[in-house]
């Protein structure tokens, strides 16, 4: 086929001024046994799209889309719907896995009514099941007439793909509420256009499975205020009920984590302080960010020349990695510098 791997005819806007190029909408119908995508970028970018594993590699998709068994989505008080767990489940559990319905291209360009236009467009030549999925999903303004986008603004990752920031919203991974403290981590996988989602800590049956939407280490004020901003809502999670108490403790991970830090030679930055910045973590229930304390706690041991110890949390600093960040980020490459040889690395004995 002429266009392949896209099954519909393209259609484009005109040249818009701040991406110099236009926009078109690009729909595989047979994606993913079916499911479907449709991308609304640019020519230049539908390509980098299509040359993607998601789309040339036959298997690369072959665990994802598929029920992990792990979850169910149900009604909640206040909250609308979200996913609870469907059996126990373990730290470091695959949660979901899904690609999304639909991704759209950054732009500024587009009156409302117009980028509507484009997006129904879009999701009008999905399969019915994921059209349906995607129309089910939540909305922050509920006007009828601008639904679709609506729905991207309350279900909205970002994915970049290309040097380019898309939106894209993934029908089944969108049910999941926010937390402050959450159960669950997520990545996005540009190259096989996936969001993955796993467990930070054991999650009962029957419990909620939650994602945090907002820097959990921000002060109660600010987090509740982009919870406000971007989905409207105000957030009662014990964090945000207790804010006291989690800004003092917000402020102390901060003023200790700027002493460790510190490479001066009036550094206060000591092994004793990187584990009480980790205790601070654990017991804010920030199981899904401990790659920050994790790498502090590998530096401090190092730099009093306790390889072995550095070692030990250079390792779990990219287990953590990998649940919230990907296999292929460069703080990846920073711990396996370490752990290349952590006595010519940089920290070694630093603080002795
Ligand atoms: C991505 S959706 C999550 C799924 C959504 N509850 C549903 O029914 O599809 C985001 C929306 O869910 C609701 N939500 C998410 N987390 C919440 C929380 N902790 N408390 C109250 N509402 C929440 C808000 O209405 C928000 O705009």
């Amino acid at each position: 086929m002429r266009n392949y791997p896209w099954t519909h005819t393209t259609q484009c806007t005109e040249i818009l001024p701040s991406i110099g190029d236009k926009l078109c909408v690009y729909t595989n119908a047979s994606f993913s046994n079916g499911r479907g995508i449709s991308i609304f970028t640019t020519p230049k970018l539908a390509e980098e799209f299509a040359n993607l594993p998601a789309f040339k590699d036959q298997s690369a998709l072959k665990d994802v889309n598929v029920d992990s068994g792990a979850w169910y989505a149900h009604e909640l008080p206040g909250k609308g719907v979200g996913l609870l767990a469907n059996k126990s489940l373990k730290s470091k559990d695959r949660v979901t896995a899904y690609t999304p319905a639909l991704i759209a291209h950054l732009e500024g360009d587009l009156g409302t009514m117009e980028r509507e236009k484009w997006y129904r467009l879009a999701i009008s030549q999905l399969p019915d099941a994921t059209q349906h999925a995607y129309l089910q999903l939540a909305f922050v303004y509920g006007q009828d007439i601008i639904r679709v986008q609506d729905i991207v603004k309350a279900n909205t990752f970002q994915l970049h793909v290309g040097g380019q920031n898309h939106l894209a919203v993934f029908p089944e991974t969108s049910r999941l509420n926010h937390a402050c403290s959450p159960n669950a981590q997520y990545y996005l996988d540009p190259g096989l256009l996936t969001h993955f989602v796993h467990a930070t800590r054991p999650i009962a049956l029957d419990e909620e499975i939650t994602i945090s939407y907002t820097s959990p280490l921000d002060l109660t004020e600010v987090r509740q205020q982009h919870l406000q901003d971007g989905f409207l809502f105000t957030c009662t999670c014990s964090r945000c009920t207790n804010q006291e108490a989690t800004d003092d403790t917000v402020e102390t991970i901060q003023r200790l984590q700027a002493a460790l830090n510190d490479w001066s030679e009036s550094s206060h930055g000591t092994p004793k302080l990187a584990e009480t910045v980790l205790s601070l973590y654990r017991r804010e229930g920030l199981e899904g960010f401990l790659d920050i304390p994790y790498g502090f706690a590998a530096l401090a041991y190092n730099a009093v020349g306790d390889s072995k110890e550095a070692e030990k949390f250079a390792r779990l600093a990219q287990e953590s990695i990998l649940l919230k960040d990907g296999p292929w980020t460069p703080n990846m490459q920073i711990w396996n510098e370490l752990l290349k040889d952590p006595m010519k690395h940089w920290s070694y004995k630093r603080r002795m």
